[in-house]
């Protein structure tokens, strides 16, 4: 295909991003040199696969490399690879419109406040649109590998409303873009300077970056020197894989700025963990726990954001089946030294080194989470027991992965004494900052993970009748049992409010048992694949009869029996005149000071979960609960000499599904009752 010279206007996404770009980024400009360098080096990592199949991609030049120049007369600098090109179409489709579908929701999530947006700009990576900060003009000329020298593509932009294209004639593969430089980006014109942000942010790049050797030259009778070019070009990044490097040569800055490179992430990560496993396995992993979560976290159809690379070839993004979905937050890179290059989504699915792989970074994610945790722990707690990372000994999970030489995190490295304190103070807020935006995510995994149920459950944390923070691990709460507790009690409610204010927590109440509140989404779902935690059974408060066991002392049981019995006719008559909404209705104790709950059947699910299900249009079967009432309250008491019984009835069974956050079948029925009382 070739086209004569055409311009076509910017999709309208594009030319809202170019604007935000320009006017958002501004106080941290040099990204643009990451990100165009980044590309470059996809696209070489593209052809670099490719290539797998079809080596006459290559044509005559196998090196693959990216050389960055700069000419101070026009104000030009160009970055250049001979990775896989653009084709015309290409360069249409890729660099006019935004095809990534998280991006317009993104886009939607702007505020209008420069700092804010630009932290989300940061967060989702702008890419070649970040050339426009400093430019106010790029040309990209580009050939894809393997199309004719005269299939080449030149597209012009100025960053408002519109890009041009050309055909043109192009015998060398790949792309190179030059940004025509604003005044105010003149720094750049200068090598060192170049060579410095390179040298910041792309220092990892597996390909060599190049640039032209300027040498001193002194002035002719003695008039000034100058740097000059020589005509040769050297390599100014290290040139090869972060994650192959020994970790002593890798410095903590180096790890975040890899971090934030691979996750467009703004922020620093919270933790990391860089091993080479071996065995009958090999692999080499850099897994990244991030401090904040992104935002499509809850798209379940998002995966993993964990790179395969295989002999440090590039293979994909996003390989699903190196980690479960639980961990899907987790970022990184897995490069597998057996898996052969040609391998495909489907066949990574089968492999039986994948699987070994994501066990091993299961656990390694566990194990990066259980670190956190204890430090949390011991950093809330007055200090004692504090890990003394002075004295260079890493802190081991507690399976450490078979075939594991080499392990390194942040906290392995030895640091002065004084340094380590204040560097704990930091770590020990990282496992509430990492569950504040993880935890839910987490909890998926005690019905997805059987194996690794137990150490999921002790990671997890939650509100109880005793912390408003959610702080409380499943053995804390163990640790505060009273004597004759028997189940570790949890209410699921949609908040807290609802949760601490549920009248089915009254009796636990009164007899200082703790219950934990739990207000995610996926708690119900989740906790029904934990019905123990170390011996102990987990049972809601909204769920079957109340068994309180032995907390419960024999005058407290025979007082309830007895006025069970005396109640009885009530009940028969409170049953048929709630036949239609009530499975039974029976006399309870765990009520004190609310007349009537609502609880459902043993196993059955609770009316909060279908009432979720609903919501988000999903069947959800009709659950007809159980009404509990207080005998020894006042409104109940009344019932039976009541003229309107029928109506109170109605009215006890309504305010209990109120009480829960739920809402009568019939609202205006519930009012006219209630009114006709009032009156
Ligand atoms: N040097 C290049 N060689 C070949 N294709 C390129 C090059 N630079 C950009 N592209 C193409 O343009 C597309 C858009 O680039 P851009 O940097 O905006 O987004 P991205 O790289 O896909 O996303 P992100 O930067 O968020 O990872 C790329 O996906 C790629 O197809």
């Amino acid at each position: 295909m070739t086209i004569s010279k055409t311009k076509l206007p910017f999709q309208a996404e594009v030319a809202q991003l170019l604007h935000l770009v320009t006017h958002s980024l501004y106080s941290n400009k040099e990204i643009f040199l990451r990100e165009l360098i980044s590309n470059a080096s996809d696209a070489c990592d593209k052809l670099r696969f490719e290539a797998i199949d079809q080596p006459a991609l290559y044509e005559d030049q196998p090196n693959l490399e990216v050389r960055v120049s700069f000419d101070p007369a026009a104000k030009t600098i160009t970055i250049a690879d001979n990775g896989i090109g653009l084709s015309q179409q290409e360069a249409i489709d890729n660099l006019g419109t935004i095809a990534k579908s998280g991006t317009r929701e993104f886009m939607s999530k702007l505020s209008g406040d420069q700092k804010a947006d630009a932290q989300l700009i940061g967060q989702f990576g702008v890419g070649f649109y970040s050339g426009f900060i400093v430019a106010d003009r790029i040309t990209v000329e580009s050939r894809r590998a393997g199309l004719p020298a005269a299939e080449g593509v030149r597209w012009v932009s100025a960053g408002a409303g519109d890009f041009e294209v050309d055909t043109i004639d192009r015998p060398q593969r790949g792309t190179s873009v030059t940004l025509h430089l604003r005044d105010d980006a003149n720094e750049y014109l200068n090598a060192w300077k170049l060579k410095s942000v390179i040298g910041k942010y792309s220092d990892h790049i597996s390909l060599p970056i190049l640039m032209e050797k300027e040498e001193w030259k002194e002035g002719e009778d003695s008039k000034g020197g100058s740097m000059v070019k020589t005509g040769e070009w050297e390599t100014v990044n290290q040139a090869n894989a972060l994650w192959s490097r020994a970790k002593k040569d890798i410095t903590e800055e180096q790890y975040v700025e890899f971090y934030k490179n691979i996750s467009h992430d703004y922020d620093a990560p919270l933790a990391w963990s860089h091993n080479r496993v071996e065995g009958n396995t090999e692999y080499t992993q850099l897994l990244y726990i991030p401090a904040k979560a992104p935002m499509d976290l809850w798209n379940r159809d998002k995966h993993a954001g964990v790179k395969l690379y295989v002999k440090r070839v590039f293979i994909m993004d996003d390989a699903e089946s190196l980690l479960p979905s639980y961990l899907r937050f987790v970022k990184g890179v897995i490069d597998s030294a057996d898996l052969p290059l040609n391998v495909s989504r489907e066949l990574l699915q089968e492999s039986r080194d994948v699987k070994a792989i994501r066990e091993g970074s299961t656990k390694r994610v566990l194990g990066m989470l259980e670190d956190l945790a204890k430090k949390q722990k011991t950093g809330s707690e007055s200090g004692e027991g504090k890990i003394d990372v002075g004295s260079g000994e890493s802190v081991p999970s507690p399976e450490p992965t078979e075939g594991v030489t080499d392990v390194v995190d942040k906290n392995a490295q030895p640091t002065p004494a004084a340094e380590a304190a204040a560097e704990f103070g930091d770590e020990s807020g990282k496992y509430a900052k990492f569950y504040a935006e993880f935890g839910a995510v987490l909890k998926e995994g005690l019905g997805e993970d059987f194996v690794n149920r137990d150490r999921i459950a002790k990671l997890l944390r939650f509100a109880s009748t005793t912390s408003d923070t959610v702080s409380v691990s499943l053995a804390d709460y163990k640790s505060r049992m009273k004597e004759g507790q028997d189940a570790i009690y949890y209410i699921t409610a949609d908040s807290l409010a609802a949760a601490k204010n549920s009248p089915q927590l009254e009796i636990f109440r009164k007899k200082g048992i703790e219950v934990l509140l739990m207000t995610d989404r996926v708690d119900e779902w989740a906790l029904n694949y934990l019905t123990e935690f170390d011996g102990t059974q987990l049972q809601s408060v909204a769920k079957g009869a109340v068994d309180l066991g032995k907390l419960q002392d024999e005058a407290e049981k025979k007082a309830a029996e007895e006025a069970a019995e005396s109640f009885r006719p009530v009940l028969e008559r409170l049953k048929e005149a709630l036949k239609d909404k009530a499975e039974d209705v029976r006399v309870t104790t765990r009520l004190v000071d609310s007349p009537a709950c609502l609880v459902v059947q043993d196993g059955g699910m609770s009316t909060q979960l279908a009432r979720m299900l609903k919501q988000a249009g999903q069947p959800a079967p009709e659950v007809k609960p159980v009404l509990e009432v207080n005998a020894e309250h006042p409104l109940v008491k009344k019932l039976e000499s009541s003229a309107h019984f029928d109506d109170l009835a109605n009215i006890l069974f309504d305010q209990a599904l109120l009480a829960e956050g739920g809402l009568p079948a019939d609202p205006a029925a519930y009012v006219k009752r209630v009114n006709a009382l009032l009156a």
